[in-house]
């Protein structure tokens, strides 16, 4: 699992796409320990009162491989958020195949798809999903809490990622003391808080202005680049869309393209855009917390 030692992109130490595992610029055509999760002809229905259904997804085939930081795009009602609830394992499909770092989704029940979620996914919403009466260190503590991690390596590590974000002086706050774009690296830092190597964001900036929301994707390209985050990015704004590696398109519940399953593996692409900001937006952890890293 991914150590949340900070090092400058560049110094020595560095995390370099690919380099907790293989190289995936080395990787053979189809390796499979490069394949983050894998969805073979994913059919979801709906039913519409009593007596009929509605397909939203035909049967809808997806990958993503680790280090990537793939973007989803389509308009409304295409059925992003559908695609999402099931990669995410929110929801389950009708038909078709899932794998996740090689487990069979498919055959788990439901208490193994939630441990197994709260282990491999971290979300992070439009409207940042972050409980109201508590604070936001305390909203970071919270899904170690239901991992049953102790209460001092909880603490320690949600207050090493709060750091990490810049919210060092704001833990105590409570989310409606804390303006979007903090509420956001709060609910960041809980999506990270079990280290999943998938982060799952469904229009995270879609709430936020310009200024706050190019600060929000500075973070996204960082975590992905430096500490080896595979992302998956909702979003209706395609020029956030562009700076992906990789860019989804949904039509009618059909990904028309951005997914072509004829074509070979050959590698991770490089790593996104630099981000505008020359500095890091990731603080660097004051210290790394003992015994604090792992879920
Ligand atoms: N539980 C449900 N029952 C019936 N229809 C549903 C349900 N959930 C979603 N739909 C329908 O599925 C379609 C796709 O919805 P979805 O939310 O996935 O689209 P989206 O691309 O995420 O849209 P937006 O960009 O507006 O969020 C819509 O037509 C929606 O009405």
């Amino acid at each position: 699992m991914t150590s949340y030692e900070y090092n400058p992109p560049g110094q020595p130490g560095a995390w370099l796409p690919g380099q907790s595992g293989a190289d995936p610029t080395l990787a053979l055509p189809g390796a499979a320990s490069n394949r983050l999760l894998d969805m073979r002809g994913i059919v979801k229905s709906f039913n519409v009162g009593t007596e009929s259904h509605i397909t939203i997804l035909p049967g809808v085939n997806f990958h993503v491989d680790r280090g990537e930081f793939v973007s989803v795009v389509g308009a409304s009602g295409s059925g992003k958020t559908t695609l999402m609830n099931i990669i995410g394992l929110l929801d389950r499909a009708n038909q078709g195949s899932y794998t996740f770092d090689g487990e069979d989704i498919m055959q788990l029940d439901d208490d193994d798809l939630a441990f197994y979620r709260s282990q491999n996914i971290g979300f992070i919403f439009q409207s940042f999903n972050l409980i109201g009466r508590i604070s936001a260190l305390k909203n970071v503590e919270m899904p170690m809490m239901y991992a049953g991690i102790n209460v001092k390596e909880r603490r320690e590590r949600a207050e090493h990622l709060l750091e990490q974000m810049g919210m060092a002086d704001r833990m105590m706050h409570n989310p409606v003391q804390l303006s979007g774009g903090q509420k956001q690296r709060v609910a960041i830092a809980r999506a990270l808080a079990n280290d999943p190597p998938l982060l799952l964001a469904d229009e995270p900036t879609g709430a936020l202005d310009s200024q706050t929301g190019r600060m929000v994707m500075d973070l996204f390209h960082q975590l992905n680049r430096e500490q080896n985050k595979t992302i998956v990015f909702i979003t209706h704004n395609s020029e956030l869309a562009a700076e992906t590696t990789r860019v989804v398109t949904m039509v009618d519940g059909r990904i028309v393209s951005g997914e072509d399953a004829a074509t070979p593996y050959l590698g991770a692409p490089a790593a996104g855009p630099v981000a505008t900001s020359p500095t890091s937006v990731l603080a660097p952890p004051a210290a790394t917390p003992q015994g604090g890293g792992q879920a």
